[in-house]
């Protein structure tokens, strides 16, 4: 798998999921391994593009889950082949939604798979909407833990905060912690 930062890939074609995907939790991995899924169909590369630090950390000082390297690796092991972590700074966040799909079309995706809330651009203004007029966006639908709550990164830097180690790790599963 390939490490790049933002603006240095150009594919012909591929398969692209996008997300911060702090913490690379069970939601991140489902939607990951679809994208992967489909790339394979496809016969094209895959490409995780996801920033550093997590936009939220950068805005709202949260606990960050996993750091760049340890995120990196939990997606090489998903067997994507390329991955683009964009430096999430001062200058990348004040880019608009448009600057953002014009370096998404250097990938030249067939298609690209986010979850529903997925939002991007200078103050969010950029949709899974405005991005479908650019590319064949999939929406993976949010998948959700046994008793049916949605999971998140948020979810569970809370459970972390409140010290219930083992159901974060549950909704986390990182394959060196499932037995
Ligand atoms: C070009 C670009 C600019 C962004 N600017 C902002 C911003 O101004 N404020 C903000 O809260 N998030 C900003 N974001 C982050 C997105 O809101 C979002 O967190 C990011 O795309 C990751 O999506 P996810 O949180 O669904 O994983 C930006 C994202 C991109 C790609
Ligand atoms: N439970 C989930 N199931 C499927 N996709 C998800 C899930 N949670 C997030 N995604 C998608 O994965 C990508 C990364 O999302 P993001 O990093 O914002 O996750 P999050 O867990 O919602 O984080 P946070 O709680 O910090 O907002 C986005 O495209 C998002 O829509």
């Amino acid at each position: 798998m390939n490490v790049y930062s933002d603006h240095q890939l150009s594919l012909p074609h591929s398969v692209v999921s996008i997300g911060a995907f702090d913490g690379l939790h069970l939601g991140h991995q489902t939607l990951i391994n679809k994208a992967a899924s489909r790339a394979k169909t496809l016969g094209v590369p895959s490409v995780v593009y996801t920033f550093n630090p997590p936009p939220r950390s950068f805005f709202q000082q949260t606990q960050v889950l996993t750091s760049v390297e340890e995120k990196v690796e939990l997606i090489k092991r998903l067997g994507i082949d390329y991955v683009v972590v964009a430096d999430f700074n001062k200058e990348y966040a004040s880019r608009e939604a448009i600057a953002f799909v014009h370096e998404l079309q250097a990938l030249s995706p067939k298609e690209v798979w986010v979850g529903p809330n997925f939002q991007f651009g200078k103050g969010k203004q950029g949709t899974t909407e405005f991005l479908s007029h650019y590319f064949h966006v999939n929406l993976h639908p949010l998948v959700r833990c046994q008793q049916g709550k949605i999971i998140s990164s948020t979810r569970i830097r809370l459970l972390l905060q409140k010290n219930q180690i083992e159901h974060a790790r549950k909704l986390l599963a990182h394959p060196q912690m499932t037995p």
